[in-house]
């Protein structure tokens, strides 16, 4: 189902200094988010620097098949007029959620929780995810799964319960589309559901039930985890949701400005939240020369103003408690390590295994075609840094928007270009991105 554009290859030249400012685009986990709890709300909630991403498009078009009425004014101006939560329609056609597991996750959760059937479908990406950490607990919740490709993969038809269960459950990964399902499915229950992580993941759904009214309290659990509990069928209320700049969006211009010698480039109004920071702590560790110009609050969250400059970066070891707060970001700090002097290490990698593609094989492959140096041992990856890497070409990309825009990034700061055989997919996350790039001074092209 979906996507059968032809493959379009791109290439990245070595570029001269990057200048100037900038804004990426709203942030993916939000907008989603934005959509759905639009849906479970009665009245109309305005979404003001919505991603006009193919994966949020897709989340928006689910949610209109489930009742919703959206309606976009002006870019990333959209209002989503929703039927409230217990009162969804049964989709008519199958939902496709083309490349995104975020939107096609949480939306289990909502549909689990509702006493409706829905087939979920997805690109080829997709259709290779796995599915049943979130389909486990929504079944213990009463949910039944009636039709599944193998291994509990999409396609598969969910026949959700007008009266889930509440639950009281530890999830067995770090994931907050895992949480976020089962708090989504716990928000029609007639009882409290807890949701308890080992590790913190990020915190968009809790505090955005909080903002829409529900009774939800998160308490600290263990070292570094989190203890969720949620009194089910509150009356949410429709509300303004003002969605600040993606974080693993700005990781690309940031990365590039490093890698790239002479360069200077403010990045706006970036997301602050220290369950999605864990790239820019590291690579402070590494040495970047980047200064906080401005730290304010929009819209419910920090944001910050970086001033980012080309910078000798040094080898460092990434732990993996760390990982839940900057997993997408991983194939762009390869990049950075490949031109930092050193090894980086970075740990407890197991879960890019299953994200767009296997990150893990994806992130090592593609620095081998660019004469970088990495190996994986385990879930771990480690990066010998060079000071000069080749480049080459063409990368593959297998359907997965970061490991596309991380070589772009990096055919900015090798000796000879960098082709990527794909550059479709990057559409999921950020259509602007090679338009933002070229608008600094990177040479992007055909
Ligand atoms: O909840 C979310 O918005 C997301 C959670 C993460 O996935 P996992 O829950 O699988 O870790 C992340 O990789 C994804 O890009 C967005
Ligand atoms: C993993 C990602 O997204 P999703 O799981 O929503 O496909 C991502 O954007 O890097």
């Amino acid at each position: 189902m979906s996507h059968s554009a032809a493959p379009t290859p791109l290439t990245a030249r070595p570029s001269g200094p990057l200048k100037g400012r900038v804004r990426v685009p709203g942030d993916k986990s939000i907008s989603h988010r934005a959509m759905i709890f639009g849906l479970l709300s009665v009245g109309e909630t305005q979404v003001e620097g919505l991603l006009e991403g193919e994966d949020v498009l897709a989340t928006g078009r689910a949610c209109a098949a489930l009742g919703a009425k959206i309606q976009r004014h002006g870019e990333g101006s959209w209002t989503v007029s929703g039927v409230g939560v217990g009162s969804l329609l049964e989709p008519r056609e199958p939902l496709d959620f083309g490349n995104a597991g975020t939107g096609s996750r949480l939306m289990m959760g909502v549909v689990a929780g509702h006493g409706i059937s829905a087939t979920f479908d997805g690109d080829a990406s997709l259709r290779k995810r796995p599915m049943r950490r979130v389909l486990d607990p929504l079944v213990r919740m009463g949910a039944e799964v009636t039709v599944q490709a193998e291994g509990g993969r999409l396609p598969l038809t969910l026949r959700g319960t007008q009266d889930p269960l509440p639950i009281s459950y530890e999830t067995p990964v770090p994931s907050a589309q895992v949480k976020s399902a089962v708090l989504l499915a716990a928000l029609n229950s007639p009882g409290r559901t807890t949701v308890i992580e080992r590790e913190a993941t990020r915190d968009h759904t809790e505090k955005m039930m909080a903002h829409f009214g529900a009774d939800i309290e998160v308490t600290p659990s263990g070292e570094h985890g989190r203890r969720i509990v949620l009194g089910g069928r509150p009356e949410l209320r429709a509300s303004r949701i003002v969605v600040p700049a993606d974080p693993s969006s700005a990781a690309f211009p940031l990365v590039a400005a490093l890698i790239v010698p002479g360069s200077d480039v403010v990045i706006e109004g970036m997301m602050d939240n220290p369950l999605r920071t864990g790239l820019l702590t590291t690579l402070l560790e590494m040495g970047a020369d980047i200064e906080v110009l401005d730290r304010r609050s929009e819209g419910g969250e920090d944001v910050v103003d970086l001033r980012v400059r080309g910078s000798e970066l040094h080898g460092v070891d990434v732990p993996p408690e760390r990982a839940p707060s900057m997993i997408d970001e991983y194939p762009v700090l390869a990049v950075a390590a490949s031109f930092a002097r050193g090894t980086t290490r970075m740990k407890g990698l197991a879960e890019l295994r299953v994200k767009e593609s296997d990150r893990l094989a994806a992130i090592a492959d593609g620095l081998l075609v660019c004469g970088a140096d990495a190996v994986i041992s385990g879930d771990d990856l480690t990066v010998e840094g060079r000071t000069r890497v080749t480049g080459g070409g063409p990368v593959a990309t297998h359907l997965d928007h970061r490991i596309a825009m991380s070589f772009l990034v990096m055919g900015l700061a090798t000796e000879d270009p960098v082709t990527i055989d794909d550059a479709n997919m990057i559409a999921t996350s950020f259509p602007a991105f090679t338009g933002l790039m070229t608008g600094l001074g990177a040479k992007i092209g055909a």
